[in-house]
């Protein structure tokens, strides 16, 4: 697929696991009118089975290559899409390349103090969270903040319900779809 126009790119959400990924990627898509796709629920679908046991079952390595492959393809062979990535995707130098270069790319950035309230909704489907006690998981939190840093936006989701960071989301892309393209539909 040739070099796409800003607003036919697909958008990606990263940030840790639990940040809202997938359920602000949902709201952001119905707000733009696009298709929303989450990485994990394709993987899931394909085994037929939830993340947490793709681990037990094939091991992280088969669902990292599996991730890979499902994120590079979608960055490279789709458009108009609004895209959910887990949280670790972007340790593979791979997958961020691609929706570093193909994609419009929101990290959701979130405090550790916040993320905290967070962790008895995520606990149970997460399962790199899985035998972790507080210090363990606030040491895996801190280690991936790197991976994040490389993005095209950054929110700053504290205080903000998922309602307000969805249309924060849209207010940024409309913005930067109107530097570059005012009149779209007359060309
Ligand atoms: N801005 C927010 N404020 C409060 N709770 C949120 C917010 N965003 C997401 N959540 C909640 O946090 C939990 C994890 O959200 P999820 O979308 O699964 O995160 P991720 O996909 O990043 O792992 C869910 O229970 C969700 O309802
Ligand atoms: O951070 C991670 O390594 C993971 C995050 C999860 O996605 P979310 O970020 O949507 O929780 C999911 O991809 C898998 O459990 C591994
Ligand atoms: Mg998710």
């Amino acid at each position: 697929m040739k070099d796409l126009a800003l607003r036919e790119k697909n958008i990606v959400l990263i940030g840790f696991m639990g940040v809202g990924k997938t359920t602000i990627g949902k709201e952001v898509a119905k707000r733009l009118y696009r298709d929303f796709l989450d990485i994990d629920e394709v993987i899931e679908k394909e085994y037929g089975m939830p993340t947490r046991q793709i681990f037990e079952n094939f091991g992280e390595k088969e669902f990292r290559q599996k991730e890979k492959d499902t994120i590079v393809d979608l960055c490279h062979n789709q458009r108009l899409k609004v895209i959910s990535v887990g949280g670790g995707a972007f340790l593979q130098e791979e997958i961020k390349e691609a929706c570093l270069s193909k994609c419009i790319v929101f990290f959701l950035d979130l405090s550790w103090d916040a993320w905290q309230d967070r962790i008895s909704s995520i606990i149970d489907s997460r399962p790199v969270l899985q035998g972790k006690n507080r210090e363990d998981m606030r040491h895996l939190f801190d280690q991936r903040q790197p991976i994040y840093k490389d993005h095209h936006y950054k929110v700053t989701t504290d205080n903000l319900n998922v309602n307000e960071v969805a249309d924060f989301i849209v207010d940024r892309l409309k913005t930067a779809w109107n530097k570059v393209d005012p009149n779209p539909e007359q060309q």
